[in-house]
């Protein structure tokens, strides 16, 4: 079973690996996949969105049997900015599954320099003061002192997803 994922990024691929590890058949391809959506997406809408493009674009350019996309976004709110994730599942015969993770309020200080336009990854490094958090705990890792590490949430995205899945496929 191929599995194509949408994304280099390594934090969403150990995710990928970990939701599939009791599949010892599955092989892994990751692949530059674009998202289709703003680099910094700004609702649930245009976040899922995001990552039905990639898993779409991934099984369709991997030629593999399941293609995976996870996106990050922010949604707004009447309390607040909250950082938002989705993941998205495709098989070759069209079928598409949809799963949301956790999500907690941005701080101020972000929220303003998001609706400024910033990208989360960008500002997040400056306000940690360190490099590159998207690719390790990311903003929620940051922000929960390290109790759910971004990688752990797009675990549990996978978890709903191929949940799913096999529910279909039974
Ligand atoms: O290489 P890709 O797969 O694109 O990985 P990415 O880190 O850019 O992740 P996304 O495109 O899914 O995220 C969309 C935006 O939200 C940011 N983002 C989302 N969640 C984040 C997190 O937990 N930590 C840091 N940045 C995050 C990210 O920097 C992007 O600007
Ligand atoms: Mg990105």
């Amino acid at each position: 079973m191929e599995i194509c994922i949408g994304t280099k990024n390594p934090a969403k691929i150990n995710a990928v690996k970990e939701g599939f590890q009791s599949y010892e058949n599955a092989s892994f391809i990751a692949l530059n996949i674009p998202s289709l959506v703003s680099e910094q997406p700004f609702s649930d809408e245009e976040t899922i969105q995001g990552a039905v493009n990639r898993a779409k674009g991934a099984v369709l350019e991997g030629a593999g049997d399941i293609g995976i996309g996870l996106e990050g976004g922010v949604h707004r709110t009447r309390d607040g900015l909250y950082i938002c994730n989705w993941g998205a599942l495709s098989t070759v015969n069209g079928e598409v599954f949809i799963s949301g993770g956790a999500r907690i309020p941005l701080p101020c200080e972000i929220e303003k320099q998001l609706l400024l336009g910033g990208e989360l990854g960008i500002v997040m490094d400056q306000y940690a003061n360190k490099h590159n958090v998207r690719h390790h705990q990311g903003a929620i890792g940051i922000l929960t002192n390290g109790k759910i590490t971004r990688s752990a949430m797009f675990t549990h995205v996978m978890d709903l997803l191929i949940g799913q899945y096999e529910y279909k496929n039974k």
